[in-house]
């Protein structure tokens, strides 16, 4: 199994991307440790399918906007696996709305969990794997939003930028400590985050005509991806980005 014996750490697993994520790498062999804010129904159901897989399933409720957050969430999982191989920075939030009247408070919740947890979260999982030894790999939920823009996410997409740009710096910060750094990108995916958005059918037609292979993403399409950059078949790829969007970013016409 690709993951076999890894220790692996997730933000935001009660739904959607992450939830597949942290159930994809247990199922390629690892134990996995996972935070999320609210969803106590969704973080059980993570409990349960990590442990479907025969691996070992912590669960810690934290806002990953609170710097404390990160070396806690960092310290639980050492203490229950006695160590950190892989770390998924996925928690985000993506509240629809126009910019002209965007509300302060919109802005700025977005970015601290965005951008502010992801850097937090990584920042602790780097300090854990340097003080191990060994490497590691880190990944961080980007998005097809880091490259192109969204009239309703002026707030979101710049988060997602600065995510990538994470990534890019973090890999060659810690390249010295065998620690590969790398972007999921995913395209748009059907999932809590923008049920609402999605919930227009002529807007739902409209992103679906938009992906060659003809469907919106599932979270599950995902757990390949993330599985593949935590393990050492991606031995040499680090500082990366991989769009999992179906072919939407190159479609223009
Ligand atoms: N769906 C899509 O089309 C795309 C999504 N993405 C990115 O993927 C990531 C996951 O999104 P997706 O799965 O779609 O969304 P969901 O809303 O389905 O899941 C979001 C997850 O993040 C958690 N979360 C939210 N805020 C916090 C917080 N402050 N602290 C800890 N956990 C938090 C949620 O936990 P809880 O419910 O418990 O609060 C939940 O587990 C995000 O970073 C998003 O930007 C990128 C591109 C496309
Ligand atoms: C929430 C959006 O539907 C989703 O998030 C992104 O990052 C992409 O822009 C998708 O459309």
């Amino acid at each position: 199994m690709l993951l076999e014996g890894k220790r692996a750490l997730v933000t935001g697993a009660s739904a959607g991307i992450g939830q597949a994520i942290a159930i994809g790498m247990a199922g390629a062999g690892a134990d996995v440790a996972f935070n999320y804010d609210r969803g106590e129904e969704g973080a059980a159901a993570t409990i349960a399918g990590i442990e479907a897989a025969g691996r070992r399933a912590l669960a810690v409720r934290s806002d990953v906007a609170d710097p404390d957050a990160a070396p806690a969430f960092v310290g639980a999982a050492q203490e229950a696996f006695g160590g950190v191989d892989v770390f998924v920075s996925n928690a985000g939030i993506c509240p629809f709305h126009g910019f002209l009247d965007m509300p302060r408070e919109t802005l700025e919740r977005t970015m601290r969990v965005n951008l502010h947890g992801a850097y937090y979260m990584v920042q602790a999982a780097a300090r854990r794997m340097v003080e191990q030894g060994g490497g590691g790999s880190i990944i961080a939920v980007s998005s097809i939003s880091a490259l192109v823009g969204g009239e309703f996410q002026t707030h979101y997409t710049p988060t997602k930028a600065g995510v990538l740009s994470l990534m890019q710096s973090a890999a060659v910060a810690l390249g010295r400590h065998g620690i590969r750094c790398n972007a999921l990108l995913p395209g748009t995916i059907a999932t809590d985050i923008n049920k609402d958005d999605l919930a227009d059918e002529e807007k739902r037609r409209y992103m679906e005509g938009r992906v060659p292979l003809g469907r919106l993403g599932r979270a599950e399409d995902l757990a390949g991806p993330a599985v593949f950059l935590a393990s050492d078949m991606a031995a040499y790829v680090t500082g990366a980005s991989l769009l999992v969007d179906g072919g939407m970013f190159v479609n223009l016409q």
